[in-house]
């Protein structure tokens, strides 16, 4: 597998890779065009915050299973054409933590004490001990917009150092800010209370130029310290607010264009302290980042849950063997499902009864989803099912029991149309067998395996022997097979074969001319075959 690295990430991750095998190329200067023709033949993308990474990357990238981001924030990666076009996206929000919470401490202390300005005067020669007159954090209060993993870290590190908390973040409890010793408050009054105010929320649409001019007023004084995304602050305003002495001061290490253009309004003004992104730039940080993310790549190329993919399901390591036996038999049960409905799937739904039903199934539905529109030949996986079911305006229901009649775990697939629904049941038996145990309420014991032939026909003496001499004359060789019927002799019966040879229309076409036939679907479940 190729994986193409145009950020640069800690070698541990480089290595980790190399280790598993995988040809990685680094291309630290790819952009534009450049970075299209890289990405072209790449399997994995792994970019940090210097690559942009947009919709037609992914055009680009036929063969991309994942893009991995060595780090947290995602804002320069289209997560929709991701899924679109079934790649996953996953980051490292972990690794980077401690680092960028440190920073933004050391941001603050250095606003504060104008520790850059005096360090550059001291280095010029110049002793201008008598031009600064630094604030304690101590006693202070500090305003946390966004108390998530950043925020929650340096809520940590400065309430040790004495500082009052109050915090605004309208998607956490507050059970959880007092644990961290914040208040939680509305956004008004974090602005108005906070002496130091700091910014740890993603950028998102409602995020963007979240502080602006109105904003700083209303803070009416102190430090703002943004360490997080550069849109999430106006810069124009900020760099007005220090300028004109609404603030006294900020520190700003993150820009909304990167790298920082020399005429960035926030360069021109003294009080302001910058740093180039340097958050997450400490080499515990980066060695945690980069071999998550490796890790992550090659869960992907092995069809494993990928810990942190932000658009796909994921499943907890450990619960992952429990389900893994599921994954390909709900897929096969929807591509059988789907071959023998006729007519527009309008509906699908999962069901899982006994021990499955106790597990985390999100990718198993996924699966089951997938195997339903790879026969419609859309180009579909587990990334991208969930979504093009909605797109399509095709409902898709889950539903769990605990009891299960006569297996210990019991997945089925339903799919209907507008006018009437067909299920296929699987099951697994001890030591990896797999078994589609119904189709369409009869019993049956099929292998979810290769080539199948599914003949509906009239219960009467002789049609086994005439679907096994027909296709016996045609060189099909029948591996297994299971005839089951639905009631009484005469009736209906349904007649599943597993089969080494592909079946030619002309084969099905002389089965069905048969009056005892009614119906003879050649179902192929592992890809094409010829
Ligand atoms: N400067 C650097 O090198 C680094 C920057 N970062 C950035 O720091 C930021 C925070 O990262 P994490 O803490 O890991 O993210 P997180 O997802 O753990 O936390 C973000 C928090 O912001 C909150 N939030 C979302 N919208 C909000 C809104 N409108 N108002 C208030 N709160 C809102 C969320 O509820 C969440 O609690 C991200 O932008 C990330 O990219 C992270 C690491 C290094
Ligand atoms: O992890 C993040 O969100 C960061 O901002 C770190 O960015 P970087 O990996 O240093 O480009």
């Amino acid at each position: 597998m190729k994986v193409l690295v145009t950020d640069p990430i800690a070698d541990a991750g480089l290595e980790r890779l190399r280790e598993s095998g995988h040809e990685v190329v680094t291309d630290y200067d790819a952009e534009g065009d450049a970075l299209l023709e890289a990405v072209s033949d790449a399997n994995a993308l792994v970019v940090r915050s210097g690559t942009e990474v947009d919709e037609t990357v992914f055009e680009a990238a036929p063969n991309l299973v994942i893009v991995g981001r060595a780090g947290i924030g995602v804002d320069n990666i289209d997560i929709d054409a991701a899924t679109d076009h079934g790649v996953i996206v996953a980051n490292a929000p972990e690794g980077n933590v401690r680092a960028a919470s440190e920073h933004t401490v050391a941001m603050a202390f250095a606003a504060a004490r104008s520790i850059p300005q005096a360090h550059a005067r001291l280095k010029d020669g110049e002793w201008a001990k008598g031009d600064y007159l630094g604030t304690e954090l101590n006693g202070k209060t500090l305003g946390i917009v966004g108390l998530g993993r950043v925020g929650q870290e340096v809520a940590k590190r400065l309430d040790g150092l004495g500082m009052d908390i109050v915090a605004y973040d309208p998607y956490i409890g507050q059970e959880r800010a007092e644990r961290l010793g914040a208040e939680l408050v509305e956004f008004k009054d974090c602005l108005e209370r906070a002496d130091f105010l700091t910014v740890h929320t993603p950028l998102t649409p409602e995020t963007e130029d979240l502080i602006s001019t109105d904003e700083l007023e209303l803070m009416g004084g102190g430090y703002l310290v943004n360490c997080a995304r550069g849109g999430v602050v106006d810069e124009d305003a900020l760099a007005a607010a220090v300028e004109n002495g609404t603030l006294d001061g900020a520190a700003v290490d993150v820009f909304a264009d990167e790298p920082v253009s020399p005429d960035n309004p926030l360069l021109a003004v003294e009080d302001v302290v910058v740093t180039p992104h340097l958050g997450a730039s400490t080499s515990a940080a980066q060695e945690n980042v980069a071999t998550s993310i490796a890790d992550q790549i090659d869960a992907a190329f092995n069809e494993e849950p990928v810990m942190n993919a932000l658009n796909a399901p994921s499943v907890d390591e450990s619960a992952f063997p429990r389900i893994r036996p599921y994954l390909d038999l709900a897929e096969t049960a929807g591509k059988i499902g789907a071959q023998l409905l006729d007519g527009r799937i309008s509906s699908v739904e999962v069901t899982y009864e006994g021990d499955i039903a106790d597990e985390d199934v999100d990718l198993v539905t996924a699966s089951a989803l997938k195997g339903v529109f790879e026969p419609l030949e859309w180009q579909v996986n587990a990334v991208n099912a969930p979504k093009i079911a909605e797109e399509r305006g095709i409902d898709v229901t889950e539903s769990k029991t605990m009891q299960s009649e006569d297996f210990q775990s019991l997945v089925t697939v339903t799919v209907g149309n507008d006018e009437e629904s067909l299920s296929v049941c699987g099951t697994q038996f001890a030591g990896d067998d797999p078994r589609i145990v119904r189709i369409d309420g009869y019993r049956v014991d099929a292998i979810p395996h290769g080539r199948m032939l599914v003949a509906r026909n009239y219960d009467t003496p002789g049609v086994i022997g005439f679907i096994g001499s027909v296709l016996g004359d045609n060189d099909v060789n029948i591996a297994g097979m299971f005839n089951a019927r639905r009631a009484d002799e005469g009736g209906e019966a349904l007649t599943v074969y597993n089969l080494d040879n592909h079946v030619p229309d002309e084969v099905r076409e002389e089965l069905l001319a048969d009056e005892r036939i009614i119906d003879v679907k050649y179902l192929t479940l592992n890809g094409t075959d010829e």
